[in-house]
């Protein structure tokens, strides 16, 4: 029997054979072929290889089959603690999250809002295409992950997973040194490579962090794969503002043309965390709002200057803490199929 020859292999982590650790799935025998799927008990199991090989070779040696075996990572939905069931999308929704320059929190945003439609019980990607500057695998806690494929005839690489979220980024695959002397056509191959070779399953939403401003990596993810709708996040501040309207323009623009769902005024006020209710207008108040009115567009969240999304997101925590969570949740339903307005 083929099962007593896997109860010899044994998970070197568990100390337990594969057919008792429900490892073995789908097992067929037909034709002289022998297949099945090797069901990974957490996700990512740096043993997953040597436990496959063991496997085959334990095959080999019994039976002069080389068998197919198929790895199959662990469903992360069905461990989550209480969520919902997802509802029905009749389509998965590319969301791009764009900013008109750098560092107004861009990739904050894409991070919470990923993590927040995660827990209102939504299949959710996120694609870091921050070529220039790579920061969703710091903001989900996932730096240290290395890129694996199914199975080595397989082409598509398992993204990592966190807070429910799986996260595909160019910082798996090079160091942030590196990052800057990508340009032009290396760095718009890559993107596609990222998009097009990721073993995503099914999403109801994939967010993309592009880079700041308006250069040819927008125009490749534009191009690489169809981008439903883009949030534009920006400061209050006024130089900022003159980046939303060219970041409007470069999005509704002939060649690119994607709806725009909305703009995120991020650090809009100043929230002390022992003040919550208590807010400050540092950098002045109304001019986005009016900048939003006259390219007929909504504000669709304001988010306070708080200390802690700061730190989460250098901690690898997303929604860490209560302000992030409410503003967060709030925009995730808005913007999902879960708000009533906005059915995006
Ligand atoms: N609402 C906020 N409150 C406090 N800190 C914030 C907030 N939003 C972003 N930050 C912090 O500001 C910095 C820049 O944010 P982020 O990296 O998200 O910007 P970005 O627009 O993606 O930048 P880049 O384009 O350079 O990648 C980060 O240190 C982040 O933690």
């Amino acid at each position: 029997m083929i099962s007593d020859i896997l109860k010899t292999v044994i998970h070197p982590e568990q100390d337990k054979d594969i057919v008792s650790l429900g490892m073995v799935q789908n097992f067929t025998e037909q034709d002289g072929k022998i297949r099945f799927t090797l069901q990974l008990t957490k996700a990512h199991d740096p043993m997953a290889q040597s436990i496959k090989r063991s496997a085959e070779a334990a095959i080999i040696e019994a039976t002069g089959i080389a068998p197919t075996i198929i790895i199959a990572e662990p469903n992360v939905r069905k461990r989550l603690p209480n969520v919902p069931k997802p509802p029905k999308l009749p389509l998965q929704k590319t969301i791009a999250i764009a900013s008109g320059k750098g560092g107004v929190g861009k990739s904050t945003v894409t991070a919470n809002l990923a993590v927040a439609l995660a827990r209102l019980g939504y299949r959710v990607g996120v694609i870091d295409a921050d070529i220039y500057g790579p920061s969703m695998p710091k903001m989900f806690g996932v730096e240290g992950y290395m890129p694996v494929t199914e199975d080595e005839n397989s082409q598509e690489i398992i993204p990592a997973q966190s807070h429910g979220v799986k996260v595909m980024s160019i910082g798996f695959f090079i160091k942030a040194e590196d990052a800057l002397v990508w340009r032009g056509p290396m760095a718009t191959n890559a993107l596609k490579q990222l998009i097009n070779q990721t073993a995503w399953g099914e999403l109801d939403y994939l967010l993309i962090d592009l880079p700041p401003g308006t250069g040819d990596v927008h125009l490749t993810a534009v191009g690489a794969l169809k981008i439903d709708g883009a949030i534009v996040v920006s400061t209050p501040g006024k130089v900022a503002l003159l980046d939303v309207v060219r970041g409007i323009g470069m999005l509704r623009s002939k060649n690119v043309n994607i709806p725009i769902i909305g703009i995120i005024n991020n650090m809009a006020y100043f929230t002390p965390a022992e003040l919550p209710d208590n807010k400050y207008y540092i950098f002045g108040r109304g001019e986005l709002e009016k900048v939003a009115q006259e390219m007929r567009v909504e504000v669709l969240a304001e988010i306070p200057l708080v200390q802690s999304i700061a730190e989460n997101g250098d901690s690898g925590k997303p929604l860490a803490d209560g302000i992030t969570e409410d503003v967060f949740m709030g925009l995730a339903k808005k913007i999902s199929a879960d708000g009533n307005e906005n059915t995006f």
